[in-house]
Parts: C-alpha cells; structure tokens; sequence
C-alpha cells in the first residue's frame, strides 16, 4: 500500500461513463446517510497517487438515477462529512460550441441553470436566518487551473473556458432548445451541473466540472443523437478525463476551503 500525504480528500463525482474509478488504490468502502437523506452510492476510499480521494457515482452503482432524481445535497454532505474540501464533478455533456465535438474535454469557467424543482439548498426550513451565497464564479479558479494545467501537460483535445447549461433532462433537448441554450451563451449541455455546484458553495468547498462531450448537441449535427455514439465517445475520451484526475490530484489536494 502507498503512503498518503496529508492533505484532505479530494472528493470526485463520477457521473456518465465514469461509475468507478480504476486506478483507484483502495483503502475502504462504507454506505452513508446524511440528514438529508441516502448519497447516490457507497463512498469508495482511496489513494490516486499519494492524494487521498473519496470517490462518488452521480447516478449509482450500476448507474440507475436519473438527473432530476439525484440527491445532490446527500452527496455533498456525505463528500463534506469525509472531510472532503475540493470536488470535481465530471460530466458528459452535449458540445453546443463548433469547437466541442465527441470526445473533447472541456473546463467550464460558467453555468447557466435550467433545471425546475429540484432540492436546490441547504438553506431551507427552520432558519435563524436567510442566506444568500455569492456564485458569481462558480468553480473554483485554482481547481480549473490545474486541471487545465494537466490537460495541457497530457497534450489532449480541451478547452478551458464554456458556459455549462444546465436543463432537466431525462429527455435530451429539442433543436430550438439548443438554439435557445446557445443564444444564451451556452456552450454545452448537461443535466447534472446544478444544483451540485451551488451546494458544494454553500458548504464552502471548492469545486470544479470536467467535462467530456460525449455528442454534439440536438440539431449541431446531421443525426439524432443515439446511444452507441455516446458511448463511442466516452470510450475514446475518458481515459484523458482519468488521466488529468491523476496528474492534478496532488494540486487539488492541497487547496485550501472557499472563502466566500
Ligand atoms: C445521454 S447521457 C445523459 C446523462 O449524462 C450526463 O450525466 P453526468 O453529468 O452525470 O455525466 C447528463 O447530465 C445526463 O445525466
Ligand atoms: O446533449 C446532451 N444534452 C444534455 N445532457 C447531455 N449529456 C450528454 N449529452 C447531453
């Protein structure tokens, strides 16, 4: 077994395509509950390098919730209960942008939220008093700067900027949906984006999306979107989402909390 270093685990949030973590060292498992109710899956414990890392699967394990059915507060408070301070979500997406075609991998430096009733805060019911987060920026600058850093190193397709649309899902988007989504400004599609960054920032953690697009947006191409293509595409790109989890493990590991 490799030696840990000292700092706190960086919690990962794996979500299509990435439902375990190989290369993982494992170090333990354990179901959790949380106040708010069951994580979407068991906590996998582990070392990715010498980082400590706790692993979580977005839809389960095997992969069965869908995006509007998520316990995004479970899964945050667990991560937070694990002495989790850093977190990356990694996400399929849909590219809305030209350059983000299958298997690129993008760091999102915005979000616009779509999504409709779902548990969205931490901050609800018996209050002493209302709380109102700042999110102008909504991942963290040094998280992205080291996984853009790794990106770069690893020499893979990416780009380090986009606006992350958010939308309810489980359907995929109609073609004037995209449209909408891009006169917005969006640059990709998914449906799990929020509200997890907005409570990892309400329990003052860092977090960070890495994005890989998995299919070109509903009508950004000459086919409907299938199933075999998302899954082509995830085959060709995952391994480099693993790849720059691994080399930006250490970095992330010794980030401090979010100040604000
Ligand atoms: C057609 S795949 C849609 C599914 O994949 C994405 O999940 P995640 O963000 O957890 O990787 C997307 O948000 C949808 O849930
Ligand atoms: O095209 C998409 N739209 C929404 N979510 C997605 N997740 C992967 N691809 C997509």
């Amino acid at each position: 077994m490799g030696t840990s270093s000292n700092h706190p685990p960086v919690g990962i949030i794996g979500g299509t395509g990435l439902t375990t973590l190989s290369g993982l060292e494992l170090t333990g498992e354990r179901p959790v509950n949380t106040p708010w109710g069951e994580p979407s899956s068991s906590l996998v414990e582990g070392l990715l390098g010498d980082q400590p890392v706790v692993f979580l699967s977005r839809h389960g394990n095997p992969h069965r919730i869908p995006p509007h059915q998520v316990n995004y507060r479970a899964n945050l408070h667990a991560l937070y209960e694990m002495g989790v301070r850093t977190v990356v979500g990694v996400n399929a997406v849909g590219g809305i942008h030209a350059d983000m075609g299958p298997a690129h991998i993008v760091i999102p430096d915005q979000i616009i939220d779509y999504t409709w009733g779902r548990a969205s805060t931490f901050f609800e019911g018996d209050l002493e008093e209302t709380t109102h987060i700042d999110f102008t920026f909504p991942y963290s600058s040094e998280a992205r700067a080291l996984l853009i850093d790794a990106a770069r190193a690893e020499g893979l397709p990416f780009s380090d900027f986009g606006v992350y649309g958010a939308t309810q899902g489980p359907r995929l988007e109609t073609a004037a949906e995209v449209l909408r989504l891009e006169r917005d400004g969006c640059d990709l599609v998914g449906m799990t984006g929020m509200p997890e960054a907005a409570l990892a920032a309400e329990l003052k953690m860092n977090y960070v999306c890495l994005a890989l697009v998995v299919n070109r947006a509903a009508g950004k191409s000459d086919h409907i979107i299938t199933m075999e293509e998302i899954e082509a595409a995830i085959g060709q790109g995952m391994s480099g989402v693993r790849r720059i989890l691994e080399i930006s493990m250490g970095g992330l590991g010794a980030l401090t909390a979010r100040s604000s």
